[in-house]
């Protein structure tokens, strides 16, 4: 089965070890591999070239127009888990785009690397609209899940689907990481965990920024609201590090 991948360069697929940026796992040397494609459409997302092309019926960001070609890459899910094998890294994080959009491909890539490179460990980075299949949940160690608040500029019908937040609170491998911009986004984190019990230890506040400027400034008023409402902060470690680079 094929795999759509993002590009770092048109036709090299967005394949790459370097440090866990974000969440539980930060600071944890990895895998990447970055998938093409999502079922959102987040203003600030930093990874637009994943889905963001001319043609798609999606809003153009900053007048650009993508090119889908340019930006994607289709492989074999053996060719994928060789190039993961290669990298040498004893765990991989898989994101996008919305990695669970190719699931059933996904599964199998995990099947064949679990022959050549056993034991590796797994995370997703999700949006969490879209329920793992069977066969990739048994495959996955974390998930990390980023529901996104009405700020994102996605409706929150298609965006925080309650069955879909329950399903999660319910599942001991999933830390929620909600992105803010300002304040008052701290007491939608906080209706939404109350409403689905998501333990308050499985959920992480990040400031939502693309430079070190913007994160270090919003964390100052970040780290006193997660410290008040007993919630985990992270920054984003590859940010100060490479800045909003492909394959980082
Ligand atoms: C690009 S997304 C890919 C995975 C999945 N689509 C998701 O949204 O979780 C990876 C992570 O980056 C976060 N992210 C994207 N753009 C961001 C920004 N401008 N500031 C902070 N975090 C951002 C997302 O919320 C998510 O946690
Ligand atoms: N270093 C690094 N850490 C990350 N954690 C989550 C990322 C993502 O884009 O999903 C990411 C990324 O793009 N780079
Ligand atoms: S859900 Fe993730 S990949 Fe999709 S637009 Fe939002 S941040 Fe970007
Ligand atoms: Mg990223």
């Amino acid at each position: 089965m094929t795999l759509t991948l993002a590009t770092t360069v048109p036709g090299e697929p967005e394949i790459f070890a370097s440090l866990q940026g974000e969440g539980p796992s930060i600071g944890r040397p990895v895998a990447f591999v970055r998938l093409s494609r999502c079922n959102l459409a987040c203003t600030w997302c930093d990874t637009a070239y994943t889905w963001h092309f001319e043609g798609d019926n999606r809003p153009h960001r900053d007048g650009v127009a993508f090119d889908r070609s340019a930006n994607q890459v289709v492989l074999d899910e053996t060719e994928v888990a060789a190039r993961i094998a290669a990298l040498g890294q004893s765990r991989l994080v898989i994101t996008g785009g919305e990695p669970l959009l190719q699931g059933p491909a996904l599964a199998k890539m995990l099947e064949h690397l679990d022959t050549i490179a056993p034991g590796m460990q797994v995370e997703i980075e999700t949006n969490g609209t879209v329920r793992p299949t069977a066969r990739l949940d048994v495959r996955v160690d974390q998930y990390n899940v980023s529901p996104k608040l009405p700020h994102s500029g996605n409706p929150a019908t298609l965006a925080l689907i309650p069955e879909m937040l329950d399903f999660w609170a319910d599942d001991p491998r999933a830390f929620l990481k909600f992105v803010v911009s300002e304040p008052a986004d701290l007491d939608e984190v906080t209706a939404l965990i109350e409403a689905h019990r998501h333990p308050k230890d499985r959920v992480f506040v990040m400031p939502e920024g693309t430079d070190s400027i913007t994160l270090r400034e919003r964390e100052r008023w970040l780290a006193d609201a997660a410290l008040e409402r007993g919630l985990r902060m992270t920054d984003r470690l590859h940010i100060h590090l490479y800045g909003d680079t492909r394959g980082t």
